[in-house]
């Protein structure tokens, strides 16, 4: 297994007061507190929420305009290279060499990571590659893959450097149902071990996996608890829609009724 127990530490994350204004005045994140601990912890919500802005600012690639979150005590804006030795990312969109191999491009990620012994690595990137069902590809350039390969090769670089904080922006986006099911078993595996944080719009996708969740809705913090809590919440509603519109429409009813 790519995690080694021994090397096991506990994350605690606090975020406080947090906001974000971006510069063209628009407020994606207003004034969030809450606590993630070890385990999985999902963010969902819909399109514009908040959810990629709240784990840009966890995997430091943007900061805050107020607040503050810490990591195990360590304020992530001021102790970078303490908290990015931790850390494994998957941004919503990821870009690659495409000349390389699925093999080579982790390598290359690896080196980045600082995963310098030679054999190491190679057990390393073997390990994410088998993980993620590429091994079949793996020496076959990045230009032959399909979109969901590019998914799960931007999720297994996200496991180099075995990191104990695991940030990931939608990783279950555009996987078949079979790949979608073993992307799921993996984060429940690795949630054992180590801290991770996701977002996703798939409900489905947080009862597999999450020990806890978040709800994030225009930027604000509308829910957190455990999966269970959420469906107690839902107890005793249900909607059937009767109109004949098409499924999109329908869908969108839904969500209207259910806000
Ligand atoms: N760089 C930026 N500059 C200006 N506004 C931005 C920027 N990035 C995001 N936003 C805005 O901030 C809000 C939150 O966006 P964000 O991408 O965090 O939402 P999200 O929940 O991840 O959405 P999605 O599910 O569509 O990925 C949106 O209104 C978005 O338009």
């Amino acid at each position: 297994m790519i995690q080694n127990e021994k090397e096991m530490v506990f994350i605690m994350i606090e975020i406080n007061n947090l906001s974000k204004r971006y510069n063209n005045n628009c407020m994606a994140l207003d004034d969030i507190t809450c606590s993630i601990g070890t385990g999985v912890f999902g963010l969902l919500g819909e399109n514009g929420a908040g959810k990629s802005t709240l784990l840009k600012i966890l995997a430091m690639m943007i900061e805050p305009t107020g607040g503050r979150v810490t990591v195990n005590g360590v304020d992530v804006c001021s102790e970078k290279t303490v908290i990015r030795n931790q850390l494994g990312y998957l941004p919503q969109e990821f870009g690659f060499y495409s000349r390389l191999t699925g093999f080579e491009m982790l390598e290359y990620f690896a080196v980045l990571k600082g995963v310098t012994d030679k054999q190491a690595r190679k057990i390393q990137v073997n390990e994410a590659i088998e993980l993620v069902n590429l091994a079949e590809v793996r020496n076959k350039r990045i230009s032959t893959y399909s979109f969901g390969m590019k998914q799960r090769l931007g999720f297994a670089q996200a496991l180099l450097g075995k990191p104990q904080l695991l940030i990931m922006d939608e990783p279950t986006a555009g996987l078949d149902p079979v790949e979608r099911n073993n992307i799921r078993n993996v984060i429940s595996e690795l949630g054992r071990k180590i801290t991770i944080v996701y977002s996703t719009h798939i409900f489905a996708d947080i009862e597999a996996c999450c020990s806890e969740l978040a709800i994030l809705r225009q930027g604000s913090l509308v829910f957190q608890g455990k999966p269970d809590e959420l469906a107690k919440l839902a107890t005793g509603m249900s909607w059937q829609i009767k109109d004949t519109a098409s499924a999109k429409d329908g869908y969108m009813s839904l969500m209207e009724l259910a806000r």
